[in-house]
Protein backbone atom coordinates (compact mmCIF):
# COMPACT_ATOMS: atom_id res chain seq x y z
CA UNK A 1 0.00 0.00 0.00
CA UNK A 2 1.63 3.34 -1.21
CA UNK A 3 2.33 5.53 1.98
CA UNK A 4 -0.37 8.20 1.49
CA UNK A 5 -3.21 5.77 0.32
CA UNK A 6 -6.10 6.54 2.85
CA UNK A 7 -8.71 4.08 1.01
CA UNK A 8 -7.79 0.87 -0.53
CA UNK A 9 -10.26 -1.40 -1.69
CA UNK A 10 -9.67 -4.79 -2.81
CA UNK A 11 -11.86 -6.84 -5.15
CA UNK A 12 -14.33 -5.03 -3.80
CA UNK A 13 -18.01 -5.99 -5.04
CA UNK A 14 -21.76 -4.99 -4.00
CA UNK A 15 -25.20 -6.16 -5.03
CA UNK A 16 -27.88 -5.65 -4.39
CA UNK A 17 -30.32 -8.45 -3.89
CA UNK A 18 -29.38 -10.23 -7.39
CA UNK A 19 -28.22 -6.73 -9.35
CA UNK A 20 -24.57 -6.77 -8.40
CA UNK A 21 -23.55 -3.04 -8.63
CA UNK A 22 -19.48 -3.19 -7.77
CA UNK A 23 -17.43 -5.77 -9.56
CA UNK A 24 -14.19 -5.85 -8.24
CA UNK A 25 -13.21 -2.96 -7.36
CA UNK A 26 -9.35 -2.53 -7.25
CA UNK A 27 -8.58 1.44 -5.96
CA UNK A 28 -6.37 3.00 -3.99
CA UNK A 29 -7.03 6.99 -3.00
CA UNK A 30 -4.35 9.49 -1.72
CA UNK A 31 -4.71 11.44 1.52
CA UNK A 32 -5.04 15.11 0.78
CA UNK A 33 -6.64 15.28 -2.64
CA UNK A 34 -9.29 15.48 -4.62
CA UNK A 35 -10.72 12.23 -6.20
CA UNK A 36 -13.36 12.66 -8.56
CA UNK A 37 -15.53 9.74 -9.50
CA UNK A 38 -17.05 9.93 -12.99
CA UNK A 39 -19.00 8.12 -15.49
CA UNK A 40 -22.64 7.51 -16.73
CA UNK A 41 -25.47 6.84 -15.10
CA UNK A 42 -26.01 3.73 -12.82
CA UNK A 43 -22.55 2.88 -13.30
CA UNK A 44 -21.87 2.26 -9.51
CA UNK A 45 -20.06 5.99 -8.39
CA UNK A 46 -22.91 6.82 -5.67
CA UNK A 47 -22.89 2.96 -4.60
CA UNK A 48 -18.92 3.40 -3.99
CA UNK A 49 -19.22 6.36 -2.42
CA UNK A 50 -21.86 5.77 0.40
CA UNK A 51 -19.77 2.19 0.90
CA UNK A 52 -16.94 4.14 2.33
CA UNK A 53 -19.12 5.65 5.28
CA UNK A 54 -21.46 2.68 5.16
CA UNK A 55 -24.62 4.13 3.97
CA UNK A 56 -25.58 1.10 2.02
CA UNK A 57 -26.72 -0.20 5.52
CA UNK A 58 -29.82 1.22 5.13
CA UNK A 59 -30.57 -0.31 2.04
CA UNK A 60 -31.80 -4.03 2.53
CA UNK A 61 -30.82 -6.64 0.90
CA UNK A 62 -27.31 -5.11 0.47
CA UNK A 63 -23.81 -7.94 0.18
CA UNK A 64 -20.63 -6.90 -0.02
CA UNK A 65 -17.69 -9.02 -0.18
CA UNK A 66 -13.69 -8.05 -0.59
CA UNK A 67 -12.15 -5.37 1.63
CA UNK A 68 -12.75 -1.63 2.05
CA UNK A 69 -9.85 -0.29 3.89
CA UNK A 70 -9.46 3.29 5.72
CA UNK A 71 -6.27 3.64 7.05
CA UNK A 72 -5.59 0.00 7.18
CA UNK A 73 -8.82 -0.86 9.31
CA UNK A 74 -11.43 -2.66 7.87
CA UNK A 75 -14.51 -0.59 7.03
CA UNK A 76 -16.56 -3.61 7.12
CA UNK A 77 -15.04 -5.05 10.47
CA UNK A 78 -17.62 -6.66 12.83
CA UNK A 79 -16.88 -4.61 15.72
CA UNK A 80 -16.53 -1.21 13.45
CA UNK A 81 -18.22 1.71 15.52
CA UNK A 82 -20.13 3.25 12.27
CA UNK A 83 -21.49 6.22 14.15
CA UNK A 84 -17.07 7.09 14.60
CA UNK A 85 -17.37 5.84 11.11
CA UNK A 86 -19.42 8.33 9.64
CA UNK A 87 -17.63 10.99 12.11
CA UNK A 88 -14.60 10.52 10.55
CA UNK A 89 -15.68 9.96 6.90
CA UNK A 90 -18.33 12.75 6.48
CA UNK A 91 -20.68 13.32 3.77
CA UNK A 92 -22.10 16.08 1.93
CA UNK A 93 -25.43 15.31 -0.66
CA UNK A 94 -26.16 16.14 -3.91
CA UNK A 95 -29.33 18.25 -2.65
CA UNK A 96 -29.01 20.95 0.25
CA UNK A 97 -30.63 19.14 3.48
CA UNK A 98 -30.11 22.45 5.83
CA UNK A 99 -31.77 21.22 9.32
CA UNK A 100 -35.68 22.97 9.99
CA UNK A 101 -33.36 25.02 12.64
CA UNK A 102 -30.96 28.12 12.82
CA UNK A 103 -27.73 28.08 11.30
CA UNK A 104 -26.53 27.94 13.88
CA UNK A 105 -28.05 25.29 15.34
CA UNK A 106 -27.21 23.33 12.10
CA UNK A 107 -23.39 23.44 12.47
CA UNK A 108 -23.78 22.78 16.13
CA UNK A 109 -25.83 19.96 16.01
CA UNK A 110 -22.48 17.38 15.16
CA UNK A 111 -20.59 18.13 18.33
CA UNK A 112 -23.53 18.41 20.31
CA UNK A 113 -24.29 15.07 19.32
CA UNK A 114 -20.61 14.29 20.03
CA UNK A 115 -20.94 15.44 23.42
CA UNK A 116 -20.04 18.96 23.15
CA UNK A 117 -22.11 21.10 25.38
CA UNK A 118 -19.61 24.22 26.38
CA UNK A 119 -21.36 27.58 24.62
CA UNK A 120 -17.80 29.08 24.44
CA UNK A 121 -16.70 25.96 22.33
CA UNK A 122 -19.48 25.64 20.56
CA UNK A 123 -19.33 29.22 19.44
CA UNK A 124 -16.10 28.80 18.04
CA UNK A 125 -16.81 25.40 16.43
CA UNK A 126 -19.84 27.05 14.24
CA UNK A 127 -17.30 30.00 13.76
CA UNK A 128 -14.52 27.71 12.65
CA UNK A 129 -16.48 25.54 10.25
CA UNK A 130 -18.92 28.31 8.54
CA UNK A 131 -14.97 30.42 8.10
CA UNK A 132 -13.87 27.02 6.50
CA UNK A 133 -16.98 26.50 4.30
CA UNK A 134 -16.12 30.28 3.18
CA UNK A 135 -20.04 31.11 4.20
CA UNK A 136 -18.85 33.03 7.77
CA UNK A 137 -19.18 36.79 6.27
CA UNK A 138 -22.59 35.84 4.44
CA UNK A 139 -24.15 34.80 7.85
CA UNK A 140 -22.05 35.92 10.75
CA UNK A 141 -25.09 38.22 11.25
CA UNK A 142 -27.86 35.93 11.26
CA UNK A 143 -26.58 32.99 12.97
CA UNK A 144 -29.93 32.52 14.85
CA UNK A 145 -31.85 32.97 11.95
CA UNK A 146 -33.52 29.93 9.92
CA UNK A 147 -31.51 27.63 7.64
CA UNK A 148 -34.04 27.51 5.26
CA UNK A 149 -34.14 30.98 4.05
CA UNK A 150 -30.53 30.83 2.91
CA UNK A 151 -30.00 30.40 -1.01
CA UNK A 152 -29.60 27.10 -2.54
CA UNK A 153 -25.92 27.82 -2.56
CA UNK A 154 -25.49 29.09 1.00
CA UNK A 155 -27.41 25.81 2.00
CA UNK A 156 -24.75 24.07 0.27
CA UNK A 157 -22.23 26.03 1.85
CA UNK A 158 -24.10 25.29 5.34
CA UNK A 159 -24.19 21.68 4.77
CA UNK A 160 -19.60 21.22 4.38
CA UNK A 161 -19.75 23.46 7.20
CA UNK A 162 -21.92 21.28 9.20
CA UNK A 163 -20.21 18.35 7.79
CA UNK A 164 -16.47 20.40 8.95
CA UNK A 165 -18.18 20.62 12.52
CA UNK A 166 -17.23 17.45 13.45
CA UNK A 167 -13.76 17.64 12.60
CA UNK A 168 -13.77 14.45 9.93
CA UNK A 169 -10.66 13.17 7.86
CA UNK A 170 -12.70 12.27 4.70
CA UNK A 171 -15.17 14.47 2.71
CA UNK A 172 -17.30 12.59 0.62
CA UNK A 173 -19.48 14.95 -1.89
CA UNK A 174 -21.91 13.18 -4.11
CA UNK A 175 -23.01 15.31 -6.93
CA UNK A 176 -22.88 18.46 -4.59
CA UNK A 177 -22.69 21.03 -6.97
CA UNK A 178 -25.45 19.71 -9.33
CA UNK A 179 -28.17 21.85 -7.97
CA UNK A 180 -26.23 24.90 -8.21
CA UNK A 181 -25.54 28.01 -10.31
CA UNK A 182 -22.39 28.07 -11.43
CA UNK A 183 -21.41 31.32 -9.07
CA UNK A 184 -22.26 28.97 -6.40
CA UNK A 185 -20.54 26.20 -8.25
CA UNK A 186 -17.27 28.05 -8.73
CA UNK A 187 -17.35 29.14 -4.62
CA UNK A 188 -17.84 25.34 -3.59
CA UNK A 189 -14.50 24.14 -6.51
CA UNK A 190 -12.43 26.88 -4.64
CA UNK A 191 -13.52 25.69 -1.56
CA UNK A 192 -12.71 22.11 -2.06
CA UNK A 193 -9.20 22.70 -3.32
CA UNK A 194 -9.15 25.21 -0.60
CA UNK A 195 -10.26 22.26 2.25
CA UNK A 196 -7.86 19.64 0.53
CA UNK A 197 -5.23 20.82 2.90
CA UNK A 198 -6.84 19.32 5.81
CA UNK A 199 -9.36 17.09 4.47
CA UNK A 200 -9.08 14.50 1.66
CA UNK A 201 -11.79 14.70 -0.78
CA UNK A 202 -14.02 12.27 -2.88
CA UNK A 203 -16.67 13.90 -5.24
CA UNK A 204 -18.71 12.42 -7.55
CA UNK A 205 -19.50 14.36 -10.71
CA UNK A 206 -20.88 14.65 -13.90
CA UNK A 207 -19.48 17.42 -14.88
CA UNK A 208 -16.45 16.79 -17.05
CA UNK A 209 -15.11 20.41 -16.81
CA UNK A 210 -15.25 20.39 -13.00
CA UNK A 211 -12.95 16.89 -12.86
CA UNK A 212 -10.99 18.18 -15.23
CA UNK A 213 -10.76 21.86 -12.96
CA UNK A 214 -10.23 20.70 -9.48
CA UNK A 215 -9.55 17.01 -9.43
CA UNK A 216 -6.16 15.51 -9.15
CA UNK A 217 -7.07 11.73 -9.51
CA UNK A 218 -10.34 10.36 -11.65
CA UNK A 219 -11.22 7.35 -10.99
CA UNK A 220 -13.89 6.55 -14.47
CA UNK A 221 -16.82 3.82 -13.73
CA UNK A 222 -18.35 1.98 -16.28
CA UNK A 223 -21.57 -1.00 -15.80
CA UNK A 224 -20.21 -1.27 -11.97
CA UNK A 225 -17.13 -1.97 -12.83
CA UNK A 226 -13.35 0.40 -12.65
CA UNK A 227 -12.38 1.08 -15.77
CA UNK A 228 -9.90 3.77 -15.66
CA UNK A 229 -7.74 5.24 -12.64
CA UNK A 230 -5.04 7.81 -12.79
CA UNK A 231 -4.20 11.09 -12.32
CA UNK A 232 -6.03 13.53 -13.66
CA UNK A 233 -3.97 15.40 -16.10
CA UNK A 234 -3.12 12.52 -17.67
CA UNK A 235 -6.58 11.01 -17.62
CA UNK A 236 -7.95 13.71 -19.80
CA UNK A 237 -4.93 14.05 -22.20
CA UNK A 238 -3.88 10.61 -22.74
CA UNK A 239 -6.90 8.52 -21.56
CA UNK A 240 -5.27 4.44 -21.03
CA UNK A 241 -8.75 3.26 -22.57
CA UNK A 242 -10.57 3.33 -25.51
CA UNK A 243 -13.58 3.82 -23.40
CA UNK A 244 -12.47 6.26 -21.06
CA UNK A 245 -11.41 8.07 -24.08
CA UNK A 246 -14.96 7.77 -25.85
CA UNK A 247 -16.35 9.01 -22.23
CA UNK A 248 -14.24 11.99 -21.62
CA UNK A 249 -14.62 13.17 -25.39
CA UNK A 250 -18.37 12.99 -25.11
CA UNK A 251 -19.01 10.14 -27.58
CA UNK A 252 -21.23 7.79 -24.78
CA UNK A 253 -22.53 8.37 -21.62
N1 LIG B 1 -31.00 1.55 -3.15
C1 LIG B 1 -30.83 0.79 -4.23
N2 LIG B 1 -31.49 -0.37 -4.35
C2 LIG B 1 -31.33 -1.16 -5.45
N3 LIG B 1 -30.52 -0.85 -6.47
C3 LIG B 1 -29.84 0.29 -6.42
C4 LIG B 1 -29.96 1.18 -5.30
N4 LIG B 1 -29.15 2.24 -5.51
C5 LIG B 1 -28.57 2.04 -6.71
N5 LIG B 1 -28.97 0.88 -7.26
C6 LIG B 1 -28.53 0.31 -8.56
O1 LIG B 1 -27.14 0.18 -8.56
C7 LIG B 1 -26.57 0.59 -9.79
C8 LIG B 1 -25.58 1.72 -9.56
O2 LIG B 1 -26.27 2.86 -9.08
P1 LIG B 1 -25.55 4.16 -8.53
O3 LIG B 1 -26.59 5.05 -7.97
O4 LIG B 1 -24.41 3.78 -7.68
O5 LIG B 1 -24.97 4.78 -9.87
P2 LIG B 1 -24.36 6.20 -10.18
O6 LIG B 1 -23.22 5.96 -11.06
O7 LIG B 1 -24.10 6.93 -8.92
O8 LIG B 1 -25.55 6.88 -10.98
P3 LIG B 1 -26.01 8.42 -11.08
O9 LIG B 1 -24.91 9.10 -11.78
O10 LIG B 1 -27.25 8.34 -11.90
O11 LIG B 1 -26.23 8.90 -9.69
C9 LIG B 1 -27.76 0.97 -10.68
O12 LIG B 1 -28.08 -0.16 -11.44
C10 LIG B 1 -28.86 1.26 -9.68
O13 LIG B 1 -30.11 1.00 -10.22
Amino acid sequence: MNENTIVKAENLDLYYGENKALKGINIEIPEHQITALIGPSGCGKSTFLRCLNRMNDLIPNVKITGSLLYRGEDIYAPGQDVTDLRKRIGMVFQKANPFPMSIYDNVAYGPRTHGIRSKVKLDEIVEESLKGAAIWDEVKDRLKKPALGLSGGQQQRLCIARALAVKPDVLLMDESTSALDPISTSKIEDLATELKKDYTIIMVTHNMQQAARISDKTAFFLLGELIEYGDTEQMFSMPQNKKTEDYITGRFG
